[in-house]
């Protein structure tokens, strides 16, 4: 009895939230393509085109829509609101409801399914396994850096995830999307009592640069408070130097459909970036590393400008004496050509003569013989 109270106090909820345009309801019947993508403890996930856009949509659906799974819901949606701006989370853009026709091919699923950003390159775990030999240091620490503003996003907005684990970590065009926070990992705790156990540890893989082991066994550490905090591990990856922090591109801000009406104003990454991270860097030490940083990078670059305009000159050098060779071996094959008759003309002329002489030296030729012969028969006399 309790627990069908708490199940229509929460479809009540989301029935509210639904109808005064807080979330987006999807109609489920103009989803189309839809094929099962993965599977989980708590339900299926599903690829779906929505009307007749090309990208695709993401649905999650529940194994076993219980009180303690539809109040986990719920909890997520009111998350959701506050970290809909990152980049690097999920986004959640609606619920869909499966009208009775259609459960029979969903099977075991039935009721709400959670509309949400889709990925195209699986878990962190499975994109590290296919894809960790061509990885540079600075791709990994790019992932490393965007997983941990992910993390910050939520501790800001004063959310712990409690189930971070590379299958929880989705990857979409090679950035990090955050999945599953205060959903699954809630639900079995809200169901089992909590254990406390500490993770398999791996041991440090050769070559990795002593800044990045050093950053990652501090956070094993068995005592919390001697850990780093996130804002640190996010500051100490920034200014690691290998760095390169990528403009992402979201090209699901352009193309899909968002919650309109009641949509969380959308705080742009690069702010974060640029004033209130900064900000809050914890001490003097970590400014002035970044401040020297700063500088070594402007002065690199001016040196790249320099050798690049040296290059640019020898470059517009080179394209001058090729214009002037050019036009010089056209003035000389012209001449050639003209040349060419005359040549030709001037051979046969030689030809000519030679013919001639051949015959004048065999008249000489046999006229000797003649005389010869003559001067033979005088001296026999
Ligand atoms: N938004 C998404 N876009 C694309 N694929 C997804 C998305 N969410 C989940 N998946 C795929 O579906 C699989 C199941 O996801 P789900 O969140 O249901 O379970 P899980 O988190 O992997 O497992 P568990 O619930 O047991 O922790 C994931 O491993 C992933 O491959």
């Amino acid at each position: 009895m309790q627990n069908n109270e708490n199940i229509n106090e929460w479809i009540i909820w989301i029935e509210e939230a639904i109808n005064k345009k807080h979330i987006k309801y999807y109609e489920f019947e103009n989803f189309k393509n839809i094929q099962e993508i993965g599977s989980g403890t708590f339900g299926k996930v599903f690829r779906a085109n929505w009307k007749n856009f090309d990208h695709y949509l993401a649905l999650k659906s529940f194994f076993n829509l219980n009180s303690i799974t539809l109040k986990e819901i719920v909890n997520e949606l009111k998350f959701q609101r506050d970290v809909y701006f990152h980049n690097n989370i999920i986004r959640f853009y609606g619920i869909t409801k499966l009208e009775s026709s259609t459960e029979n091919i969903f099977n075991p699923t039935k009721g709400y399914l959670l509309v949400v950003e889709y990925t195209d390159s699986g878990t962190l775990r499975e994109y590290l396994k296919n894809n960790f030999h061509r990885f540079t240091w600075n791709d990994k620490y790019n992932l490393a850096y965007q997983l941990a503003c992910s993390v910050l996003c939520l501790h800001e907005e004063g959310i712990v995830h409690r189930d971070l684990h590379s299958s929880n970590v989705l990857i979409h065009q090679g950035s990090i999307k955050l999945a599953d926070f205060g959903l699954s990992k809630r639900i079995n705790d809200a169901s089992k009592s909590q254990s406390k156990l500490l993770g398999r540890r791996e041991i440090t893989v050769p070559n990795t640069p002593n800044d990045y082991s050093n950053l990652y066994t501090e956070c094993w550490n068995n005592e919390p408070s001697k850990r780093p905090s996130i804002h640190e591990v996010v500051n100490r990856l920034r200014t690691s130097n290998r760095i390169t922090i990528y403009q992402q591109n979201d090209i699901s801000d352009k193309t899909s459909p968002m919650p309109n009406e009641n949509k969380t104003p959308i705080r742009e990454l690069s702010n974060i970036d640029t004033t209130s991270e900064i900000d809050r860097m914890s001490t003097n030490e970590q400014n002035k590393q970044l401040v020297e940083n700063l500088e070594n990078s402007l002065g690199e670059n001016e040196n790249l400008r320099e050798k690049l305009q040296i290059l640019q000159k020898g470059n517009t050098e080179l394209i001058e004496l090729n214009k002037t060779l050019r036009s010089q071996l056209d003035e000389t094959t012209a001449q050639l050509e003209c040349a060419r008759p005359s040549v030709y003309q001037g051979n046969k002329d030689i030809d000519a003569v030679m013919e001639n002489d051949k015959k004048v030296r065999s008249l000489l030729e046999s006229r000797m013989v003649d005389l010869m012969a003559k001067k033979n028969k005088f001296m026999c006399f």
